[in-house]
């Protein structure tokens, strides 16, 4: 049946099956173009139609969430939890919470989740969730409420062996922590179900800062398998939320200067570099008074950029971490045209499919998110652990951890996507990621 595979009726296929889902399409194609040679290869795969498979979530659960505003009005969201891939371990990933989110977004982040989570050497499956609705602009109350009807109903479909949502954009502590909260009155247990939990009530040192630490540990290891060093490099950094600070803060005490930061408004750019006074600033601004990055250059007089992204600024190594596709070809020429170097992606699928193109074309190192931001679920990784075994690791012992987990993912990157000149980080996380699925579902046999 699958003998005449190849990568355009593969994906006519897909996107017969997924109209309309082109972020699905975009992140499946990314993959088929680096798998399809290799299942080719490898006919057991191919026979099996294991890539087919594990393009076809295990499951979308949709549904609706009521609540209630502070002025008494009954609002109506949708809150949705793709369950893509248990081979080798539960569903795990994010919940987000934006008003853009829909399916095709969701099930375009679950399909890289099983690469990524496969990547980490963690037992963890792959799925994604979330709702349109948006915080932004909310009451604290406001967030409770709706926090509490989304798990009304999730809570039916997750458990510590079953799914273990995390966090993601719209989706931090506070979040997190309402979420937990309702799971824990309705299943009438304390268990591990979600991860980035508060330290008080099962969560892990190092789970917030995993991401964006990740990221960095990751260009490190880039630049040292090419005999460079991360010291001095100048470092251009999207968003200001949980992953691009923690970035910002981890390339900082590795000797990088990270000059912009942005929200979706525009961007800041601090050519004195922002340093560990300003991001303390940022981190209160925006985790806790919900305030906007242009407040950022009122308060240290540097310029702000409205309406902008940061990639026509001048820097060594780029690193989106706000959304998908927020960095294009024009963007991706900028970057080149300013001697960028590195594009490490802490966002997932921020680069677009020409932007990607000129990247590579014009030999600037690109890490794709599903290798660069691994680091955030490795840790809920470890979180799941940790909570398993009831107790608890030292931040020394998680961040050992972290840097080792995205160390074996370089080395993993290099064994698989070794060429005749600078290492393919694309193909090398693509099939490497692969493989421990795609082995674990052949072991399972067809069904
Ligand atoms: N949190 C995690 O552990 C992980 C996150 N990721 C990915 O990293 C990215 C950022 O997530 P995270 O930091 O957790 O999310 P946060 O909600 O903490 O921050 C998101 C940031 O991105 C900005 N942003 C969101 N949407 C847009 C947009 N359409 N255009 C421009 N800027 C935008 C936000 O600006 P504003 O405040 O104005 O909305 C904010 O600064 C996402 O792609 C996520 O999937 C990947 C791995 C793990
Ligand atoms: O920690 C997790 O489970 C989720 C992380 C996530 O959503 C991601 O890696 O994109």
């Amino acid at each position: 049946m699958y003998r005449d595979l190849s990568l355009e009726k593969f994906m006519q296929g897909v996107i017969r099956r997924n109209p309309g889902e082109p972020e699905f399409h975009q992140a499946v194609h990314e993959v088929a173009e680096s798998v399809v040679p290799y299942v080719i290869q490898h006919p057991a795969y191919r026979e099996a139609g294991i890539l087919e498979r594990m393009t076809e979530p295990d499951r979308t659960i949709m549904f609706r969430v009521v609540w209630e505003d502070d002025a008494g009005n009954i609002r109506v969201n949708r809150g949705y939890r793709v369950q893509f891939n248990n081979a080798i371990g539960p569903y795990k990933g994010g919940l987000r919470f934006h008003p853009s989110v829909n399916l095709s977004i969701l099930k375009f982040l679950g399909f890289e989740q099983t690469f990524k989570n496969s990547l980490t050497t963690l037992p963890i499956g792959a799925g994604k969730g979330g709702s349109d609705f948006d915080p932004k602009g909310k009451s604290d109350r406001e967030v409770m409420r709706f926090c509490q009807a989304f798990m009304t109903e999730l809570v039916h479909y997750i458990g510590p062996n079953i799914d273990v949502p995390a966090g993601d954009i719209g989706v931090g502590a506070r979040e997190i922590s309402f979420l937990f909260g309702q799971y824990k009155r309705m299943a009438r247990e304390f268990t591990g179900v979600l991860t980035g939990k508060g330290l008080e009530y099962g969560g892990s040192l190092v789970r917030k800062e995993a991401t964006g630490y990740g990221a960095a540990f990751f260009l490190e290891a880039m630049l040292h398998h090419r005999g460079e060093q991360l010291e001095g490099k100048t470092c251009v950094l999207s968003g200001s939320g949980n992953v691009a600070l923690h970035c910002a803060e981890k390339l900082r005490q590795l000797g990088g200067t990270v000059v912009t930061l942005s929200d979706s408004a525009g961007f800041v750019y601090d050519k004195d570099g922002i340093d560990e006074e300003k991001l303390e600033y940022i981190k209160v601004l925006k985790g806790e008074r919900r305030g906007r990055i242009a407040d950022y250059a009122e308060r240290y007089g540097c310029e702000y950029h409205a309406g902008k992204a940061p990639w026509g600024v001048a820097c060594d190594v780029a690193f989106p971490c706000a959304t998908q596709n927020e960095l294009d070809q024009q963007d991706a020429r900028d970057l080149v045209a300013n001697g960028c170097r590195a594009v490490v992606e802490g966002a997932n699928m921020p680069t677009t499919v020409e932007g990607i193109k000129v990247l590579t074309g014009n030999g600037v190192l690109y890490a794709p998110g599903k290798a660069a931001n691994a680091g955030g679920v490795a840790v809920s990784g470890l979180e799941m652990t940790q909570n398993s075994m009831r107790l608890a690791w030292s931040a020394e012992e998680l961040e050992g951890r972290l840097k080792a987990i995205m160390q074996d993912i370089h080395g993993k990157c290099v064994e698989y996507g070794s060429g005749d000149e600078q290492v393919d980080y694309v193909k090398g996380a693509n099939v490497a990621g692969f493989r421990k699925v795609a082995d674990a579902m052949l072991a399972y046999g067809a069904v």
